[in-house]
């Protein structure tokens, strides 16, 4: 483990002018009205930056410079946003290791995942970018001789994000590239954790000649009054959305006023199956990349592992030995598996839902929770077996290194067993049976299903859930659909 030494961040980049801390508004950088926030190295605990924390009234300002400069945005053609964004995207290439030791530093990840992560961003920026030239209309034949109908797609106008900490790249590309690709301006609001990676973006979309106004980032330590300002600005047409369910509906509820278009990816429950016709060994591995992705701290992370009897004893000893051999520590350290939790009180979310499913009958075979020694919130991963449906993780998304083992013994019960939430964004299981994948895939109710994988993200897939985990797609050619309005001209010839 590092001696949490201070971080010097600037010092770790062949760029240091990718680290800037001030807001990024209509082309200008500017600070705060309130201030600066601190951002912190979740793995030493110590200030990396101190951030310009903007008011609202300059969120507003950021929304008028963006309406200002949607309108010309759109006369460009397809192609000529198209050129804009590969430029874009070329420079978040051209500069991914610089972007992913700024987002590790922020957020606490490995670095090769947040180099990854950097690649996965950048991949949106690419895939919309070729859309920009096929946002089509279609012609209708007429109701009536003297009709005729014609349908065209337009920009929604000013769209606004707000995004979490767990992502602080892919999350604002994942919502900007639509837009920008659509026609639309952008307003971005990240995570108070982690808006270096935010502001970073911002430097690079400045240096692809994206013109001042269309795309515009307003860190700050006020999460609800940028939402509010968000959802009541009528201005702003559309807001897009990543985080829990809780403050979704916080932000559905206020967008209502405006009866806005929201786009909104929240909470996951994800049920990992493992059947006894699985290979076992494939099982484990997907186990291991989708539970322990970003130390656990992902909606799409399997949250709850059902293993079916026949096989369930020997999935927990090949699960034991290769969690056993991850290593924790700090992300900026080579080798490292896992790295910190974001913050104290998701260690105690952690350790809440151990201690729980211990009180009623569930055994750790490894782990058990405990906070490793170091200024950084580390905390060793943990395997429970006994799982049962009255444990608090059945129903609430860990969001950390715990992985709780089901036995379950037929089909049709671990269908209902998986489907027995509120939520329904990610799912997976391992089988070798035709008819068995097809069934069960079918049987989910999941926005997505991943069948003998354990990672789903890509951008050409449509990535969304179904039931409380969210509204609307993200990637795919689908994507940029949520940034578009439809129109059709109705002409007496
Ligand atoms: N479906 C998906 O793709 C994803 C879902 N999630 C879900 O989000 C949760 C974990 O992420 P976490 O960041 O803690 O989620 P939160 O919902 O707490 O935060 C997400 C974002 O919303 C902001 N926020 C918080 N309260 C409000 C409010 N009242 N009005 C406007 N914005 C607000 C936060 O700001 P600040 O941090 O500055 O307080 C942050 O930028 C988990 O439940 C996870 O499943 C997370 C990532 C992806
Ligand atoms: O925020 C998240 O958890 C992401 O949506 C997961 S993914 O898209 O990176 O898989």
């Amino acid at each position: 483990m590092l001696d949490h030494t201070a971080t010097n961040l600037a010092t770790l980049l062949d760029d240091p002018s990718l680290l800037k801390t001030q807001g990024y508004v209509n082309g200008a950088w500017i600070d705060g009205d309130t201030g600066t926030f601190e951002v912190t190295n979740p793995a030493r605990g110590d200030v990396i930056a101190e951030v310009a924390d903007l008011s609202r009234a300059q969120v507003g300002t950021a929304i008028d410079a963006a309406y200002a400069a949607q309108k010309e945005w759109a006369s460009w053609t397809g192609k000529e946003r198209a050129q804009a964004l590969r430029k874009w995207f070329d420079l978040m290439m051209a500069n991914q290791k610089d972007l992913g030791t700024i987002l590790t530093a922020e957020q606490g990840k490995p670095l090769n995942e947040a180099v990854g992560e950097i690649a996965y961003g950048a991949s949106f920026i690419e895939f919309f970018g070729e859309e920009a030239k096929r946002v089509y209309g279609e012609t209708i034949p007429g109701h009536q001789r003297d009709k005729r109908i014609t349908v065209m797609k337009q920009p929604i106008g000013v769209a606004a994000s707000i995004t979490p900490w767990n992502f602080p790249n892919a999350m604002i590309t994942r919502k900007a590239a639509p837009a920008l690709a659509a026609g639309c301006a952008f307003v971005a609001r990240p995570a108070s954790e982690t808006p270096l990676s935010a502001i970073a973006l911002a430097v690079l979309a400045e240096r692809a000649g994206i013109p001042a106004g269309v795309f515009n980032v307003v860190p700050s330590s006020s999460a609800s009054e940028v939402g509010k300002e968000f959802c009541e600005n009528p201005k702003v047409r559309k807001i897009t959305f990543t985080g829990s369910t809780e403050v979704g509906r916080i932000l559905l509820r206020q967008a209502a006023d405006q009866v806005m278009k929201c786009s909104m990816e929240l909470g996951g429950n994800a049920p990992f199956i493992v059947f006894d016709d699985a290979d076992l060994d494939a099982a484990v591995e997907g186990a291991i990349m989708c539970k322990f992705r970003n130390n656990g701290q992902t909606c799409v992370c399997a949250n709850r592992i059902y293993v079916q009897a026949g096989v369930y004893d020997a999935f927990a000893e090949k699960l034991k030995a290769a969690v056993a051999r991850m290593k924790v520590g700090d992300g900026l350290e080579e080798g490292t598996d896992l790295g910190p939790l974001i913050t104290t009180e998701a260690i105690e979310k952690v350790q809440q839902h151990i201690a729980d499913a211990k009180s009623k009958g569930a055994e750790v075979i490894l782990g058990g929770g405990d906070v490793l020694q170091g200024a950084g919130n580390f905390i060793e991963p943990t395997i429970v077996t006994g799982a049962t449906r009255d444990m608090l993780f059945s129903t609430d998304e860990t969001f950390g290194p715990l992985a709780p083992l089901f036995k379950f013994e037929t089909e049709d019960d671990v269908i209902e067993l998986a489907n027995d939430t509120i939520f329904g964004l990610a799912s997976y299981f391992y089988a070798k049976d035709l008819s068995r994948v097809y069934k069960v895939a079918e049987a989910l109710e999941y926005g997505i299903v991943g069948v003998n994988t354990g990672i789903i993200s890509t951008e050409v897939a449509p990535f969304g859930g179904v039931k409380q985990s969210g509204l609307g797609r993200e990637g795919s050619h689908h994507g940029i659909e949520d940034f578009l309005e439809m129109k059709y001209v109705c002409m007496s010839v």
